[in-house]
Parts: structure tokens; C-alpha cells; sequence
């Protein structure tokens, strides 16, 4: 396997909108590539409980081979819909894709659709950092009973080489970026946890002396990403409060249908997925915002295809298209709404205008 081997890509459309956005993530995928010229294996499998219903398993032990194999490989990527906890969990582990890059930008077409007033978006620019594979999520469960009384507990444990690396990509992400870190914690409850994050940070930062480093703990933060979100740049954590983070950037942009992410592990291996989750009471009425996985091929096209321009025309599309096409998440009152795939089509759509415009510049 030479590094010239074109990436390998999976795509796990999942269940509820996974496959709806999907779809559409694919389609715009494949556009850009033919327009790029560049090459990828790409295939389809299904997991989550359309894979269950069929064979018993929420990740078919095929579809493990398949990723095993995208894995070793030296560009190999996994495009995500959507499922519940199990098959994800297990896939983030298992490949330890520990890095979860969720950023958040306005579009400033998009400003009228986030409930904050158009002046707290202007300049909002944030990428959260997530620690992906330990934490609570991955802790040791017990329950019991005890005098009669059921209890249970699932331990939050961090050990200190997985603070160090995603404090590390942290800081690599805030040089490249605006030069801004703050980590999350909640050191005043959980002591042992985060003076262990806050140990590290202490120890790392001076590898980055260009980088203004600040801490905040989580709940005043959850406050400050409503009332300042301007002021934030990289926002570093773990796995839970990442979580709730992203949650809450997606309400400030107006729609968790607008987040993408990248999951990426130390081998390059990454999976892209959208924010939004399975979305039942939506799902098959074709209302689904594509933008957070067409957002998760974005990132796709600038770390597993190294294609930054190409990633950028991708961007430019997606700012142009929703000066005129709207799904019912992102509409406003009297907009016309369009459906999943027709939000799609308009991506491609403006993706040639946008290149065929930089062509005549
Ligand atoms: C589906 C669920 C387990 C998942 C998480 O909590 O990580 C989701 O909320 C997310 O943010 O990707």
C-alpha cells in the first residue's frame, strides 16, 4: 500500500434520517470528486437496526472486516449517518477515534434562524475538541442492591496519556486557527479527573507559547456559549461535556442540522458523521437537513483527501445554496421550504457555479 492509494471510503447510512442525509452526503460527495478528479473506493453497508433486523448484529461482523480493512489502510474513512448508541460507541472505540472535531460557523444568510439576536453571531467562529473513547461513556458499570435499595454507578476515568493527545490536537488546532484555547472542566467537583486535564494543559501549553490558554468550568461555559459565543475559538474536553457542548452550539446556529463532525484516530483512520442523530420524528419525510453531513464531507475532502480547495468550493456551495433553498429547520416564516434532496441538487448546483466563477476570475 503506497500513500498515493486513493482513500477507501465506507458509507454507514445507519437508521432514522442516517440514510436520508446520507444519500444526499454521498451524491455531493461523488459530485465533487468527478469535478476534482480525484479517485476513491467507495461502498455501502448497512448497520445499526436495518443491519440487526437482517442478521442479528448491530455492526455485521462483514462490515467489521470491511472496516478493519478501511482502517489499515493508509486513507481510510468512514462516512456516517446515523444510529443509536451501540454500533457508534462501539465504531469510536474500537478504532479509536478519539479526536472529535465539531466546528461551528454562522453562515451569515443563516443568522435569522439561531435564536440569539444577529450581533452575538457576528464573529462566531468555534471548533469543540472532544475527547471521543473514554470518560463516563467508556467507564466501569456496577449496579446492585443494597438494604433492599437498587443502586447503580459508571465511573468517569481518564488516564493521562488520553488527556495529553486530545490536549495536544487542541493546541495544534488553536495555532492553526485563531490562537485561542479554553479548556472544560469541572475541577471543582470532579477534582481528581480535571486536575489531571488541568496538569496536562500546564505541562503541553508551553510547547505553544503563541496560544492564549484559559479554563472554564463546564456550566459556566454551557453560560458563555449562549451570551459570548464570539468569544471562543477551540474549546477543549471530554467526551461528556463535549457532548453537551456541541448540543448547545448547534441551538446557538439555530439547528443541530447544520453541525458536522470528524472523528479521527492517531492512523489517520476518520469517520465523519452529522451532529444531529437519528431524528425519528422526522425521519422519511425527506424534511432532514443534509448540511451537517454534507459539513462532515467537507472534512472528509480536507483530512482524508488532503483536497483543502476543493473543501472550500464545497463551503462556498453550501453558503450560496441556502441564500435560497431551506429546509423547514432552517426556514423562516413565509420561506418556501425544500426537501432533503433538493437541498442537495442546489449544493451541486452552486458547487459548479462556484468553480466554473473561480475559472473565469
Ligand atoms: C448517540 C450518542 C451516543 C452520541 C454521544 O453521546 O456521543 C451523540 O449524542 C453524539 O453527540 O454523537
Amino acid at each position: 500500500m503506497t500513500p498515493t492509494t486513493p482513500p477507501t471510503v465506507l458509507v454507514l447510512p445507519g437508521e432514522g434520517i442516517g440514510p436520508e442525509v446520507v444519500r444526499v452526503g454521498r451524491a455531493v460527495l461523488e459530485h465533487v470528486l468527478d469535478r476534482a478528479g480525484l479517485p476513491a473506493t467507495i461502498s455501502e453497508h448497512a448497520v445499526g437496526r436495518p443491519a440487526y433486523e437482517r442478521t442479528g448484529q448491530w455492526l455485521p461482523d462483514p462490515v467489521r472486516d470491511a472496516l478493519d480493512q478501511a482502517a489499515a489502510e493508509p486513507r481510510g474513512a468512514v462516512l456516517f449517518g446515523a444510529t443509536a448508541d451501540e454500533p457508534i460507541g462501539e465504531l469510536r472505540s474500537r478504532y479509536d477515534l478519539y479526536a472529535n472535531l465539531r466546528p461551528a460557523r454562522p453562515l451569515p444568510a443563516l443568522h435569522a434562524v439561531s435564536p440569539l439576536r444577529p450581533e452575538r453571531l457576528e464573529g462566531v467562529d468555534v471548533l469543540i475538541v472532544r475527547e471521543l473513547v473514554s470518560d463516563v461513556y467508556y467507564g466501569r458499570r456496577r449496579t446492585g442492591t443494597d438494604a433492599g435499595r437498587r443502586w447503580a454507578g459508571q465511573e468517569m476515568y481518564y488516564r493521562e496519556d488520553e488527556v495529553r493527545r486530545i490536549v495536544r490536537c487542541g493546541l495544534g488546532h488553536a495555532e492553526a486557527r485563531r490562537r485561542h484555547l479554553t479548556l472544560v472542566h469541572k475541577a471543582n467537583a470532579i477534582p481528581d479527573v480535571f486536575g489531571l486535564w488541568l496538569d496536562v494543559l500546564a505541562e503541553e501549553r508551553a510547547a505553544y507559547p503563541h496560544v492564549d490558554v484559559q479554563d472554564r468550568y463546564a456550566d459556566t461555559m454551557a453560560m458563555e456559549l449562549v451570551l459570548r459565543p464570539a468569544d471562543f475559538d477551540v474549546i477543549v474536553t471530554g467526551n461528556l461535556f463535549g457532548d453537551l457542548l456541541s448540543e448547545i452550539t448547534g441551538a446557538v446556529l439555530g439547528s443541530l442540522g447544520l453541525m458536522p463532525s470528524a472523528s479521527l484516530s492517531p492512523t489517520g483512520f476518520a469517520l465523519y458523521e452529522p451532529v444531529g442523530g437519528t431524528a425519528p420524528d422526522i425521519a422519511g419525510t425527506g424534511r432532514a437537513n443534509p448540511l451537517g453531513t454534507i459539513g462532515s464531507v467537507e472534512l472528509m475532502l480536507r483530512h482524508t483527501f488532503g483536497a483543502p480547495r476543493w473543501a472550500d468550493r464545497l463551503a462556498a456551495a453550501v453558503a450560496l445554496a441556502v441564500g435560497l433553498w431551506r429546509t423547514p429547520d432552517i426556514a423562516g416564516p413565509g420561506d418556501k421550504t425544500c426537501t432533503t434532496e433538493e437541498m442537495g441538487a442546489a449544493v451541486c448546483d452552486a458547487f459548479d457555479a462556484v468553480a466554473t466563477e473561480e475559472a473565469t476570475e
